[in-house]
Order: structure tokens, then C-alpha cells, then sequence
């Protein structure tokens, strides 16, 4: 397998506050790989580093064997890692294909055509992409009136518009029902498989992590405590300790 990711001892620190501290840690094309931890264990705060909207205090990141350290968001979206958030980002006043088609303009470079049928553009390719998430029935529909878990399916369309190798996702399922949210790590698991796009997702629904998840990283007070899959890391006394009564906390998947 071939590694598309690379952190190396990366900190950060918040006025002498270490909320990440000396992580490393690697992601192979085609991995779906979670980051889990309690609250404020430092999870954003390393998404935020990946991604260029927080500058590391110290260590490094490696993107497809170049070092994206410091570079910007957008310099880091160019180079092909996507992002999707816990809030969704569509655009309420218009359908759900134009939402794509308005992403598909800004990776063409089209963004602010003022082609008096800029609409037409890409109608086709983001068919293709609603098609891969399921939602071609509801092409024109308006955004304002989806589903809540319709709207997250979107905001994956969306973000695999920019053909992304790796993809980070927030927390992917806040906020849904139990039974969409597992539908929806499915969707995230099929396009993984077929596609061959890795994923780093966060996420606290652990039934959602073990059902789905490759591997499983476990951040604790800002240090990585666990790295592997499923058996491994729910055998690991200091998870088992993070997560008090873990017992109960695992037991769901372990009965899955
Ligand atoms: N801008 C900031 N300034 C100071 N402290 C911060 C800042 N951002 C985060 N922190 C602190 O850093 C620690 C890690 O926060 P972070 O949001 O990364 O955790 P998390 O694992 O993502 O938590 P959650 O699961 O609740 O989203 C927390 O103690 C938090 O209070």
C-alpha cells in the first residue's frame, strides 16, 4: 500500500497549553482511517493542522511525499485533500445540482464565468456525482428542503467534486439519527472501495467508527494512545481506561 499521508511529532500549543502533543501517524491510499477521543482531546485541533487553518508549533505533515506544513487551506485543497465539516456548507437558494455544478466550476476555474448559460455547465458531470451518492432523484429539488442526512450526502458530492485523495471528515454524522448515520459510513465505505480515496474522518458514535473504520487512532489529552484496527485498539488497556465502563462503550460493536 502506498502511505498518501505523513504527520511526524506534530504540536500544538495554545499559550503553553499543549492541545496536540508529539503525534505521528500515517494514512495509506485507500484507508479509511478514524480519529476518535474524548471531548477536547485534540482532535480539531489536529484537523486544522492537516488542512493549513492552524499552523503546527512544531512537527510535520507530508501529503502525497511533499511537506504541506504551513501551506494554506487552499494550497493544500489544490494538492487534493478535501474537507467536509460538521455544519454543512451547501448553498440553501439552490438546488441540489447546482450545488454541485457550482463546485465542479470552481475545480474547472470557472467560478465567476459570467457565460449567460454558466447554468448548463457541468450538468452532466454532476449528475455523475449525485448518481455516486444517491441522490440523482433529487437533482432539483432545493437544498432548502432536504433531509438533513440528504444535505450531509451533498456536502459529500460536493467535496469529491475536487476529485480529492485524501478526504477529511469532521464528525460526518453529527447531529443525524443512529440508523442514517450508519448509512451514511457505508456510502463513505463504498466510495472508498471503489474509488481508492482515503479517508480521515473524527467521529464520536462508535458503533459508526467499529462498523466502518479500517483503522482507528485514539487521541487522549493530545496524545495518540492507540493506532489499529478494530480488535487491537478495543483490546488496549489505556482506551479501555480513556473510556470508562468501556465495556459498555464497545459492546454494540463487539456484538455487531
Ligand atoms: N483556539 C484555542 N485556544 C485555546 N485553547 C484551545 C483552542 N482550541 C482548542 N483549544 C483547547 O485545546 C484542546 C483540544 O481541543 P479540540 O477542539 O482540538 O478537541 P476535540 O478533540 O476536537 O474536542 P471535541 O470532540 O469536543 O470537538 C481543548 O482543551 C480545547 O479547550
Amino acid at each position: 500500500m502506498t502511505e498518501i499521508l505523513r504527520v511526524e511529532n506534530l504540536k500544538k500549543s495554545y499559550d503553553g497549553f499543549l492541545a496536540v502533543n508529539g503525534v505521528s501517524f500515517s494514512v495509506e491510499q485507500g484507508e479509511l482511517k478514524a480519529l476518535i477521543g474524548p471531548n477536547g482531546a485534540g482532535k480539531s485541533t489536529c484537523f486544522n493542522m492537516l488542512m493549513g487553518q492552524l499552523k503546527p508549533t512544531e512537527g510535520d505533515v507530508w501529503f502525497d511525499g511533499e511537506k504541506i506544513t504551513g501551506k494554506l487551506p487552499r494550497e493544500v485543497w489544490r494538492r487534493g485533500v478535501g474537507r467536509t465539516f460538521q455544519i454543512t456548507g451547501t448553498y440553501q437558494s439552490m438546488t441540489v445540482i447546482e450545488n454541485v455544478q457550482m463546485a465542479l466550476m470552481s475545480h474547472h476555474g470557472k467560478l465567476f464565468s459570467i457565460q449567460p448559460r454558466a447554468w448548463k455547465l457541468y450538468r452532466e458531470e454532476a449528475f455523475e456525482f449525485l448518481e455516486t451518492v444517491s441522490m440523482q432523484d433529487q437533482a432539483d429539488r432545493p437544498c432548502s428542503i432536504l433531509a438533513y442526512g440528504d444535505l450531509k450526502r451533498l456536502e459529500l458530492a460536493i467535496a469529491l467534486t475536487h476529485r480529492p485523495r485524501l478526504l477529511l471528515m469532521d464528525e460526518p454524522t453529527a447531529g443525524m439519527a443512529p440508523s442514517a448515520r450508519v448509512e451514511l459510513m457505508q456510502l463513505v465505505a463504498d466510495i472508498v472501495r471503489d474509488q481508492g480515496v482515503s479517508v480521515l474522518f473524527t467521529e464520536h458514535d462508535m458503533d459508526v467508527v467499529f462498523a466502518h473504520a479500517h483503522h482507528i487512532m485514539v487521541l487522549n489529552r493530545g496524545e495518540l494512545i492507540a493506532d489499529g484496527n478494530a480488535t487491537e485498539v478495543r483490546n488496549n488497556p489505556q482506551v479501555q481506561e480513556v473510556y470508562l465502563g468501556g465495556g459498555t462503550l464497545f459492546k454494540e460493536a463487539e456484538d455487531a
